[in-house]
């Protein structure tokens, strides 16, 4: 069965259902484990008010019992903290108009889907629209994707994230599990605590000027199984999938596998991962394919990098027009984050867990955890045997 996920929900309403299904039964679900994540996104210098406010907190409906999945679609409620507050605009059927109409977005803001919303549903005002496209929705894929990650887990297959750059300050990747544990707790994700102090310092003065800062991300796989992915069809390549994924994070705007655009710069010689004899394996000397080759992962770390453009609603405001008046105004200015970087890399962990999760039960899967496993193990016990001397 292939595995899917669903979202409904707004960013003012009462929340978001999350349905997850085609996972095996039997896998065991560590609320913990999401806990961590919904916290670890709300994290990062530089985000707003809200950020502070929401508990996100969630409630398993279906899907799981005695702390194992059924083989039933999952499904999850997370609750918005703040829905009475925004239950006169926002209710589904008891609108009140005065609140209704103090929540109407007639300046569409640059950089936002505001305008192109109300283009698409020939929405008057752009509150329908900002409340879907909201990053809001962001806390639910988390969700699903920290129940995609436990099943990677089960597999041995890790999946991290760390920020690489925020504005123009850069941040190493972290290089050992030590340094990667420094990341995952870091704030800013990051694992130099002097690094997170200059990235701050940059948020400052962005925050300061009524700015905002973008920034790039990566997400390292370690431990995959060869021979995941297709590429046998242009939608069914891993790192086209993968692509999308991460993609359809609100603000990312380039995604690169491996050595990415910097590949393009050099010789085919310096870029492909020669096979090299380990003792009586053989193995790649190098990893610029970032694990993926021809849409099938081989063998070696996944490496994907995301690069996020600063945050479109600007305290100091960019130039707009009224829809309703037709007059040149300020965009609406809702209060907001200033950088987001930190939290969306958390994003990229769910968003890939996701869609490797998807691959390998299209591949392996079946209604059972435990058949899953026992097919897995022979596929890379074959593997083994190929590159053995
Ligand atoms: C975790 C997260 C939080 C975000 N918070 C804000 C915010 O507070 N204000 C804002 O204008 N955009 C924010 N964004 C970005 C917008 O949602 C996004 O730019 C917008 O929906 C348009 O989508 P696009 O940038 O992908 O084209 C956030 C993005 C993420 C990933
Ligand atoms: C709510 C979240 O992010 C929101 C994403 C967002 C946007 O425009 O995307 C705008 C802000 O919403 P609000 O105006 O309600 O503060 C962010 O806080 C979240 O990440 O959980």
């Amino acid at each position: 069965m292939s595995l899917r996920f669903l979202t409904c929900g707004e960013s003012h309403g009462k929340g978001y259902l999350i349905i997850l299904e085609g996972m095996p039964c039997g896998l065991a679900i560590s609320k913990e484990l999401i806990e961590q994540d919904l916290t670890r996104r709300r994290r990062g210098y530089g985000r707003g008010e809200r950020m502070k406010l929401e508990k996100d907190e969630f409630e398993f409906f279906g899907g799981v019992r005695g702390g194992f999945t059924t083989g039933n679609p999952i499904g999850v409620v997370l609750r918005n903290s703040e829905w009475e507050k925004w239950r006169g605009a926002m209710d589904p059927f008891k609108v009140d108009k005065e609140e209704a109409a103090q929540k109407a977005v007639t300046r569409p803001r640059p950089g936002h889907a505001d305008f192109a919303g109300m283009a698409k549903f020939g929405f008057e005002e752009a509150r329908n629209v900002l409340e879907r496209a909201s990053a809001r929705a962001t806390a639910a894929w988390t969700v699903a994707g920290a129940i995609c990650k436990t099943f990677l887990i089960e597999l041995g297959i890790t999946v991290r994230s760390a920020v690489t750059s925020i504005g123009t300050e850069t941040a190493d990747l972290p290089e050992s599990d030590e340094k990667w544990a420094e990341a995952y707790s870091s704030d800013m994700g990051v694992t130099e605590r002097n690094m997170e102090a200059r990235l701050r310092r940059a948020i400052d003065e962005a925050g300061q000027s009524g700015d905002s800062l973008g920034g790039t991300f990566a997400v390292v796989v370690k431990n995959v199984p060869a021979g995941i992915g297709s590429y046998g069809e242009w939608d069914r390549r891993l790192d086209g999938r993968l692509a999308q994924a991460l993609m359809a994070i609100p603000s990312a705007k380039g995604v690169e596998i491996g050595g990415g655009f910097e590949l393009s710069k050099k010789p085919g010689s310096e870029v492909h991962d020669e096979f090299v004899l380990l003792s009586d394996q053989w193995d790649r000397g190098s990893n610029n394919a970032g694990g993926i080759e021809g849409g099938v992962t081989n063998g070696q770390d996944i490496l994907v990098r995301v690069a996020l453009k600063p945050i479109p609603t600007l305290k100091k405001p960019l130039h707009t027009f009224d829809v309703q008046t037709k007059q040149g105004a300020t965009a609406h200015v809702e209060r907001g984050d200033v950088c987001v970087v930190p939290a969306a890399c958390v994003v990229g962990e769910a968003m890939t867990s996701l869609v490797l999760a998807q691959a390998i039960c299209e591949q392996f899967g079946g209604d059972r955890m435990e058949d899953l496993k026992g097919r897995l193990k022979e596929h890379i016990e074959r593997t083994r045997r190929m590159l053995h001397a």
